[in-house]
């Protein structure tokens, strides 16, 4: 959320919908990497209140990145009752719980007692970066690849070309709960009792909210784990069974909008039913209606996400674009492909920490005050580089400093560096990717900036639409979870209730950029494998 200086902040909304006001709500809730935020809105998507905190990550080492959950579940706590407060409503108004989270971030508690062995270990941790790398190169994984390539020729399964192609990467969970398995005893002694459970944060917090009496997750957050497969719609028992991963210790996945428990009545005095669980991104598409095979959205938060709707079924791996459930609903299953860059926010929030400036929104600005970046270039890789290139030993670094380089080439810089990597992304994108691209939404907190959405514009020579309301990932978990009340009938009437503040439209040529773009691609290439040489 930009302008989130303090831990905290509230919203009292737009007074004029307050008039008309339904007496009835629901609640779509993000827990991203950088905020926690809730939104209370009513039937005509409109937010009426709203709290957001900052999420406190907590960095143990160089490179790990952990969240500690007491303290992420008084946040979620706090955020619903102090924006149902700021909604002016009351808690037997709400009438469904959806809740949209940071995917692949995972914790493992003790099945019996409900204590966690550890904290939440998150998708930027790079603790299992040489883990990842040893399995990517093991035998076991040439053979499995090998043999997945020789089947696929006989069978053209999809399945069999994906797995030809699978390499772990940092993200994924898989190899982070190995790392774990093998260096907290604790946790493999509970493996082997039958007395450890996994979860995503999704998990974890339905297990708090119903006080351990529902276990489960959905099919988006489930896809995005590495440990899932997408064409059969179940946990992958060929990677659990190459990495030694018990299938038992993993949630049982259910549909995306589904009554998941209601939250015990302690807690908020009212039993509200947890009616959505999803993935961010995925729950970022929902809430940008890109419901149509082709619709692509841009989400620029903590990370750059950039994914497009491929129909009913996935996608095989090509490489960098990888296959995830959307939603499943019923029998409407969705399926998008993604692609994604580590550093968005994150470089935004380094620059802010080194004050180059005080508040995000100032970076436009800054950008918008000099007409190039005086060749300056940043290579955004604090937490490696992903697709096209994946390094997670790649540094991120400023290339072409000067004398005369200021604050102000080095944000530019940064911001450049975001529109670059959309532009890397989007062109891997429609050459892996053989759908047409009917539209593009922006959403995320840097989508915010002006200077950044209209040089992607620019860069991929497509319009780009940026809606009234970007906290998409709420807004995607409350209208999951409303339809699964009833609160809105069909998705024909979200539909209808999207609002578009803004239409990017391409004002320079590609070619305009292209010299520079190369000097950036040549600055990352030179950042690559950073860590290995020293
Ligand atoms: N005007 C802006 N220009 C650039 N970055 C911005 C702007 N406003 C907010 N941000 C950045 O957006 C990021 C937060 O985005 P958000 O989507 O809320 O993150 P997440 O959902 O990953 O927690 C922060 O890094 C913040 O600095
Ligand atoms: O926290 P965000 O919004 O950047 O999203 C993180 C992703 O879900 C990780 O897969």
């Amino acid at each position: 959320m930009s302008g989130l200086q303090a831990g905290a902040e509230q919203r009292r909304e737009e007074p004029s919908a307050r008039a008309s006001s339904p007496s009835r709500f629901v609640l779509g809730l993000d827990v991203g990497s950088t905020v926690i935020r809730c939104h209370v809105y009513d039937r005509t998507a409109r937010v009426r209140g709203s709290s957001a905190q900052k999420v406190e990550n907590v960095y143990p080492q160089p490179g790990w990145v952990e969240i500690d959950p007491d303290a992420l579940w008084a946040q979620f706590v706090a955020v619903i009752k102090d924006a149902v407060k700021a909604a002016g409503v009351q808690m037997h108004q709400i009438v469904g719980l959806g809740i949209s989270t940071q995917r692949a971030t995972f914790i493992t508690w003790n099945k019996r007692t409900g204590h966690h062995f550890h904290n939440f270990i998150s998708w930027q941790d790079l603790r299992a970066a040489e883990l990842v790398k040893s399995w990517n190169n093991s035998l076991v994984m040439k053979l499995l690849r090998g043999s997945c390539r020789a089947l696929h020729f006989f069978s053209r399964s999809k399945l069999m070309l994906t797995v030809s192609r699978f390499h772990f990467s940092t993200q994924h969970a898989t190899l982070r709960l190995i790392w774990i398995l093998q260096n907290l005893p604790e946790v493999q002694k509970a493996v082997e009792e039958d007395n450890c459970c996994f979860g995503t944060i999704d998990t974890w917090l339905l297990h708090k909210l119903t006080k351990g009496s529902s276990y489960a997750t959905d099919y988006s957050n489930a896809s995005t784990t590495g440990l899932f497969d997408p064409f059969g719609m179940c946990w992958s028992k060929i990677i659990a069974n190459v990495v030694s991963i018990p299938l038992s210790i993993l949630p049982p996945v259910k549909d995306t909008s589904h009554n998941f428990g209601s939250v015990d009545k302690e807690i908020f005095g009212v039993p509200i039913p947890v009616v959505a669980l999803v993935g961010d991104q995925q729950s970022a598409m929902f809430g940008e209606c890109c419901f149509q095979t082709g619709d692509v959205k841009l989400t620029m938060g903590t990370g750059t996400f950039l994914d497009i709707n491929t129909g009913n079924s996935p996608q095989h791996v090509n490489g960098g674009f990888y296959p995830l459930i959307g939603w499943k609903i019923g029998q409407e299953v969705v399926c998008l492909a993604e692609g994604n860059a580590g550093d968005t926010g994150t470089a935004i929030i380094w620059a802010q920490k080194l004050d180059l400036f005080t508040d995000a929104a100032e970076t436009e600005k800054m950008a918008l005050s000099l007409e190039d970046s005086e060749g300056v270039y940043f290579v955004p890789s604090f937490n490696g580089l992903q697709a096209p290139l994946n390094d997670p030993c790649a540094c991120a670094s400023f290339m072409g400093l000067k004398h005369s380089t200021s604050k102000y080439h080095l944000v530019r810089a940064i911001l450049e560096s975001i529109a670059f990597r959309n532009k890397q992304l989007y062109d891997m994108m429609q050459r892996e990717i053989q759908i047409p691209v009917t539209n593009i939404r922006a959403d995320g907190g840097v989508c915010n900036n002006a200077f950044v959405m209209q040089m992607t514009s620019d860069l991929i020579n497509e319009r780009i639409d940026r809606p009234a309301h970007f906290d998409m990932s709420c807004l995607g978990a409350a209208t999951l979870a409303g339809l699964g009340v009833g609160f809105w009938a069909n998705k024909e009437e979200l539909q209808k209730l999207r609002r578009s503040e803004m239409v990017f439209k391409p004002q320079k040529k590609w070619q305009e950029y292209e010299m520079n773009m190369e000097n950036w691609v040549k600055a990352v290439k030179r950042s690559m494998n950073w860590y290995n040489k020293t």
